[in-house]
């Protein structure tokens, strides 16, 4: 195990987390403490618009880390390893910062729930998906895929373990683009701080939304979202952003 399992950079308002547990990146306790306290500084930090989430080497992530299982008897362990490890996808949703995957191989279990927490998708065109947690033993995880895949595709995919492709997935509109692999960071990065330039108010607002409406009914949804709209709009980066449009300039926020 590396001594870093998760490293983290950023580079002009853009956040690179980078999982680096070779050989696959499986994920231990440790990996998951660093994963959720890296992304809590990041929606902290005022510095960071947008962060790109990716793995070390020829794998995503190989899911929960098989050869360091909870002890069931030890009182209170298996429950602070559960805790952990769904907090660990929480924290990606909940950043306030919108999150890239950029999937650079096989992404299984956990770690297709990983890029489900994300809030846009890429992959590398050798990348794959599954959820084999039938065949190792292991059960839970379809709550991760909910917003991925529909019914058949979800149940299909859980109780059998059989992989996807990144093309599948291109195919049923769950990623937003699969590239070779060369070209997949920079495309992800190159995303990133394009939403790096926006009105760093409104981005945060706009993920609020994002994440309230998958829960919310639609009438209750755009309901929720018109008080942002109304918030933001009493702001001087939503007057800048108007007015830039107006005099055909490029805008000049001030994240207030
Ligand atoms: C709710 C969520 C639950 C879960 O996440 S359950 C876990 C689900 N994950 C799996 O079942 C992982 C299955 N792993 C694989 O299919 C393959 O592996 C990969 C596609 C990820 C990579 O394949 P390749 O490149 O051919 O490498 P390799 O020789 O299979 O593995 C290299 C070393 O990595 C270890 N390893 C693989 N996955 C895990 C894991 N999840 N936890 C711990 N170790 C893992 C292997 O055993 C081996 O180790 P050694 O070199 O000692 O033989």
């Amino acid at each position: 195990m590396s001594d870093t399992p998760v490293t983290f950079e950023v580079n002009e308002g853009v956040a690179l987390v980078t999982l680096n547990n070779a050989p696959v990146n499986a994920l231990n306790r440790n990996m998951r403490r660093r994963i959720v306290a890296i992304f809590d500084e990041i929606s902290e930090r005022e510095d960071i618009r947008c962060a790109v989430l990716t793995g070390n080497g020829t794998v995503f992530c190989a899911g929960a880390d098989l050869k360091d299982r909870p002890n069931a008897d030890i009182a209170g362990d298996f429950l602070e390893h559960n805790r952990i490890t769904r907090e660990t996808g929480n924290a990606i949703k909940e950043c306030a910062k919108p999150v890239i995957a950029a999937v650079n191989g096989a992404a299984l279990g956990a770690g297709l729930g990983l890029m489900a927490a994300c809030d846009i998708m890429y992959a590398s065109d050798n990348a794959t998906f599954g959820m084999p947690e039938i065949n190792v033993g292991l059960a839970g995880g379809a709550s991760m895929l909910r917003t991925l895949f529909g019914r058949s595709t979800l149940r299909r995919m859980f109780y059998t373990g059989q992989r996807l492709t990144a093309h599948d997935l291109l195919r049923r509109n769950v990623l937003e683009d699969v590239l070779p692999p060369d070209q997949l960071l920079p495309a992800a990065l190159a995303l990133a701080h394009e939403i790096a330039a926006k009105a760093p108010l409104a981005v945060l607002y706009a993920k609020r939304a994002a994440n309230m409406v998958d829960l919310m009914p639609q009438r209750d949804a755009y309901r929720f979202e018109q008080d942002f709209t109304m918030a933001l709009a009493k702001t001087e980066d939503a007057r800048e952003a108007r007015m830039a449009f107006l005099e055909k300039r490029q805008p000049q926020f001030k994240g207030r």
